[in-house]
């Protein structure tokens, strides 16, 4: 049995007074134990969230493969553990676009996290041309194989599956849509993690709220959800971490 993982991206949002709403989150993870919470911050607050809220998994939101160098702007895994966090996404569709991250590089990414002994939630997804193209699985399972670190233990390592024209759009892809995907995914992990892949958890994203989440962790091998809009308000945030029990 995987266990659920629910994961808020708060992308560049959050200051000082947030604060509140992440210790409200954080609370509200200690009520739910049937499943992880986590949230990933804009750098600039993590080590204020992980004072504010010790034992609570906060992470980052990326992360440089060196261990130091001159990466201006750049944050290598020793800060982020320096700072608090236990765990960072990788590959973001917004990162893999906006700032032409590779394959490649999101892979040598998440070996430098691991390597650092910090969680990793790796991002992989299709555009709305490759949906509309019919080569969804095609795409995404090579984005897959082509970002995933050599080896990895599943307690620390998941996959989001997060559909770009889902993200931010109020656009969620059918129940079998998903479950295509995820089984499609999943197949791909155990070819190359064998039984440990069995046991590296799935997560949705893309316009995940409240209305739908329970819909969506009902999908076999959906074990969890990255979250962005919906992950800012703890009244938003919460109902979906409630929606694994
Ligand atoms: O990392 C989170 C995803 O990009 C989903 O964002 P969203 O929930 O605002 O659609």
């Amino acid at each position: 049995m995987r266990r659920m993982l629910v994961a808020g991206n708060w992308k560049m949002h959050g200051l000082a007074a947030d604060i509140a709403a992440i210790a409200e989150i954080a609370h509200a993870a200690g009520d739910n134990p049937q499943s992880d919470v986590a949230l990933c911050l804009p750098a600039t607050l993590i080590e204020r969230a992980a004072r504010a809220v010790p034992g609570f998994a906060i992470g980052g939101q990326d992360v440089h493969p060196a261990p130091k160098g001159a990466h201006t702007g750049c944050v290598s895994s020793a800060m982020l553990l320096d700072a608090g966090a236990s765990l960072t996404i990788v590959g973001h569709s917004e990162r893999r676009e906006a700032q032409g991250e590779t394959d490649a590089n999101v892979r040598a990414k998440a070996e430098a996290a691991l390597a650092a002994r910090l969680g990793v939630i790796l991002c992989i997804g299709e555009s709305d041309a490759v949906r509309e193209s019919g080569q969804a699985i095609t795409t995404v399972t090579a984005q897959l194989d082509a970002s995933l670190p050599g080896s990895v233990t599943a307690d620390r390592f998941a996959i989001a599956y997060e559909p770009i024209w889902a993200i931010g759009t109020g656009k969620v892809p059918s129940v079998a849509d998903i479950e295509e995907m995820h089984a499609a995914l999943r197949l791909r992990l155990m070819a190359a993690f064998g039984d440990e892949g069995d046991r590296i958890r799935i997560l949705y994203g893309g316009s995940v709220k409240a209305s739908n989440a329970a819909e969506i962790f009902a999908v076999a091998d959906v074990d969890g959800a990255l979250v962005g809009g919906a992950s800012l308000a703890a009244a938003d945030f919460i109902p979906i971490i409630q929606a694994t029990r």
